[in-house]
């Protein structure tokens, strides 16, 4: 049959993805100077603008190559932003946008083996915030564009990079304002690729190899605040019951009353069909019979967090807050609940599923945010960014044996950039363990310096991919 594409005709004008010593030692170095610099979103209102700042300059500094290349064209968006037009020599070629934020969330010191913003050195790994989330992406993209163009290699397909500096609290500065220019210019992009998922590893019990995971959706999210008002008085007689004791007990049956398994929907049947062949007997036929198996599947997947958060909208219960003086009648209790929602639901599902379980109209509820979840992108043959991404990951990783598309449990900013392409994929080129990915959000968060140079690399040879990428020729059915 034929293939998808034909890897004869790439021509002499591709270039290995080989580095010196030097250029080595030069990736790993630029990525410490990034985690360096403290790009951290608090919240909407606050960040380190200072170092958003500098962050600018530190890119400036250390990709000297990219910034003034005739082929690049780079535009500050909403003072802090980045977006680089890397213009293709072929312009009847649709294109594409590699994605990363500079921001981060805080970290303070404490059960740290390093400061978090030291970047530092230890055993192979580059400790510090961002170290995987994200300043890794933001790095290798710029530094992968930076060997590409040193070795002179103009690309045929033009792409945007687009580097967002508040997707911690949201993205609606940065990464929508970066989209709403886009859109104005006309841009449709054959397809994206943003944070969002990685190399598993250990994550699937009795799974040996390695798997990539390519997220083609994202749940949704909704911010509910739920609030009971009481009339304060003299804690010395106490009605039957005050605005905390009603808060808590709805909260807590919402913590109780878990919202529904959603594992027969959405994208995870494929994965599951995918995943089958990498088991053994008997796993591999409770996979692949997920009509007669399902129950008890959907059943595992609720035994650990993540594995959890695939299969429904997770309940979150985040922030609480009530009284005023340990001697009065509290006359307000608050409390914020983040909901993550499955992509077979809505925002709309949850409330009414919500209201069901509080059901005490005592208890108000209040949408502070919420956002549907996002569309799922194709993960066909036909599909031009999947393949990429599955080609490139087989040429790099020759160690993973099967590309499966995934959910993406978390937000990130991809989901402002709907309008302008059906294809949104989520993944970062890096093998990531649970103990890795403790550290995301979390202490000692550390990328391996090997790993991070696959990082570059794979960036490397995608863009090159993207170049030589040849529209499937539809399959003829043989007689
Ligand atoms: C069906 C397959 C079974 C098991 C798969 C197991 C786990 C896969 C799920 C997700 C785990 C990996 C990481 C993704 C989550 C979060 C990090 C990515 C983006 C963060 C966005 C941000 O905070 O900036
Ligand atoms: N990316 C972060 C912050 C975020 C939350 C919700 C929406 C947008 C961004 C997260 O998933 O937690
Ligand atoms: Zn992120
Ligand atoms: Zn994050």
């Amino acid at each position: 049959s034929t293939g998808p594409r034909s890897r004869e005709n790439r021509g002499a004008s591709r270039i290995p993805s080989q580095f010196s010593e030097e250029e080595r030692v030069a990736i790993k170095e630029a990525l410490k100077g990034a985690i360096q610099i403290p790009t951290v979103s608090f919240s909407h209102e606050e960040s380190n603008t200072t170092a958003l700042a500098e962050f600018g300059e530190y890119i400036r500094k250390a990709f000297p190559t990219v910034f003034h290349s005739s082929l690049v064209q780079h535009e500050v968006v909403a003072k802090y932003s980045h977006l680089f037009t890397v213009q293709g020599s072929d312009p009847s070629l649709q294109p594409y946008m590699l994605m990363a934020h500079i921001d981060v969330v805080p970290a303070p010191e404490e059960g740290w083996e390093v400061p978090p913003f030291s970047g530092l050195e230890r055993n192979g790994f580059i400790y510090g915030r961002g170290a995987l989330d994200n300043k890794n992406s933001v790095m290798a993209i710029l530094h992968a564009l930076e060997l590409l163009l040193i070795r002179n290699y103009s690309p045929k397909r033009s792409f945007f990079i687009a580097l967002g500096h508040d997707e911690e609290v949201s993205g609606s500065k940065g990464a929508q304002k970066i989209s709403a220019l886009l859109q104005a210019r006309g841009v449709q992009l054959a397809f994206l690729v943003d944070e969002g998922s990685f190399i598993l590893e250990g994550f699937i019990p009795n799974l040996e190899k390695p798997v990539a995971m390519i997220s083609v959706t994202e749940k949704g999210a909704l911010d509910l605040m739920l609030q009971v008002n009481m009339t304060p008085g003299h804690s010395s007689a106490p009605p039957k019951e005050t605005s905390i004791g009603i808060l808590s007990a709805a909260v807590s049956r919402l913590e109780q009353t878990p919202m529904p398994n959603m594992f027969g929907g959405g994208p995870l049947k494929k994965t599951m069909k995918l995943l089958a062949n990498e088991f053994s007997f008997p796993i591999n036929i409770v996979l692949r019979n997920l009509w007669l198996f399902h129950p008890i599947v959907s059943r595992l997947m609720e035994r650990n967090p993540i594995t959890n958060a695939l299969v429904r909208t997770t309940t979150a219960l985040t922030m609480f807050n009530a009284g005023v003086k340990v001697n009065v009648i509290p006359p307000l209790a608050q409390a914020t609940i983040n909901f993550r929602i499955h992509p077979s639901q809505t925002v709309h599902e949850v409330l009414e599923l919500v209201k069901n379980t509080v059901a005490d109209d005592r208890v108000q509820l209040h949408v502070l945010r919420s956002f549907k979840p996002l569309p799922i992108s194709p993960s066909d043959d036909q599909a031009m960014g999947y393949q990429l991404l599955q080609e490139t990951i087989r040429s790099v990783f020759p160690e993973v044996n099967i590309v499966v598309p995934g959910i993406c449990i978390a937000n990130t900013d991809t989901r402002h950039y709907a309008n302008i392409t059906n294809g949104m994929y989520r993944f970062n080129p890096l093998p990531l363990n649970p103990q890795d990915f403790s550290g995301i959000h979390g202490i000692n968060e550390k990328v391996s310096i090997q790993n991070y140079q696959n990082q570059v690399k794979f960036i490397f040879e995608f863009i090159q991919n993207a170049d030589t990428y040849k529209e499937p020729v539809p399959h003829l059915h043989e007689l």
